[in-house]
């Protein structure tokens, strides 16, 4: 298959990267590709513009790698996304003959968009696909603040994968209720093959966690300071307080986030610089906050920013 976009990689305007970052990737240039398969040469060639303190934050993880891919515009973003997701798609449904992908709510839906459209919708197996929350809110699934409305109303209505294949919250149950049975949920998969587990940790594994941040550095609902951040037993758990609205929430633990496969983090806008900057730097403080937390033991973090989003980053 070909397609004849291409994808804007490029260093953060204003930073002080390395000089050989900048001889390999000057700003706003541009990496062509044509074929869905070319991607991983993209991937691997924007990787050298990796922040050395990306590198870093993967100290005492086992086998895992960092990238920064940074775009300059947030539609040269949306359609590597869909092609990272796609590749992976692709990669897993012949490995293990299903795909499991666990989404956020949050502006990731909207940069989602273009696995609906042409060529992805048509080419994609989506009969392979297993869909998973990584955090939702304890509302109604027409709820306006539902994550499953989000994602079904932009993406998950538009293209074929079977229902019984998206997993939303039992919205019956209280925020601790829906938590135990999700992680049931999840269990149940363990056992029948769909859902990987992952050797290193004893925790499941899901092929790939499409991520946001939110401006204080929370993932899922794992908010900074929250006694929720230090879970080690548990899959799922559940929140009630959450400093973003609705207060309650089930949420993945971090055991469960850091042994997948692959992580997007997608991150866009001014408003999200301040705490990529602190997530990217090489001084490490005792108060992480939890997208720091965020170490793959076994997998491949990938950051997918904006130029605003990267604003503040320096050496
Ligand atoms: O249910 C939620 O609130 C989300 O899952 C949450 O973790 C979200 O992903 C971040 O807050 C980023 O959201 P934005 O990208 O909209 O800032």
């Amino acid at each position: 298959m070909s397609t004849s976009m291409s994808v804007s990689v490029s260093a953060p305007a204003s930073s002080s990267l390395p000089p050989l970052a900048r001889r390999r990737s000057p700003p706003a240039s541009r990496v062509p590709f044509r074929s869905l398969r070319s991607l991983p040469r993209l991937l691997s060639s924007a990787r050298t513009l990796l922040h050395p303190a990306a590198a870093m934050a993967t100290d005492g993880a086992a086998s895992s790698k960092r990238g920064l891919l940074i775009f300059d515009a947030e539609e040269d973003l949306a359609e590597s996304l869909a092609m990272y997701t796609a590749e992976l798609s692709e990669k897993f449904a012949a490995e293990r003959g299903a795909f499991t992908v666990v989404v956020s709510g949050g502006s990731l839906i909207k940069a989602l968009r273009k696995l609906a459209e042409p060529p992805y919708l048509e080419t994609v197996d989506w009969s392979k696909w297993h869909v998973f929350w990584v955090d939702e809110r304890v509302v109604p699934k027409d709820h306006a603040d539902s994550n499953y409305k989000l994602a079904y109303d932009g993406l998950l209505s538009k293209v074929p994968i079977p229902a019984g294949q998206v997993y939303a919250i039992n919205d019956a149950l209280s925020a601790e209720g829906a938590a135990d049975d999700y992680e049931t949920i999840l269990r149940q998969l363990v056992k029948n093959g769909v859902l990987a587990m992952s050797a290193a940790t004893g925790f499941p594994k899901f092929d790939v966690m499409l991520l946001g941040m939110g401006p204080d550095g929370h993932i899922a609902s794992l908010f900074p300071g929250h006694p929720l951040v230090n879970e080690k037993q548990k899959w799922v758990t559940h929140i009630t307080d959450s400093p973003k609205p609705p207060p309650e929430r089930i949420t993945f633990t971090f055991p469960v986030i850091n042994s997948s496969a692959y992580v997007a983090m997608v991150v866009i806008g001014a408003g999200k610089a301040g705490a990529v900057q602190k997530a990217l730097s090489d001084k490490k403080t005792s108060d992480l906050l939890p997208v720091e937390m965020a170490v793959l033991q076994d997998g491949e973090f990938t950051w997918f920013a904006d130029q605003e989003a990267v604003s503040m980053v320096r050496n």
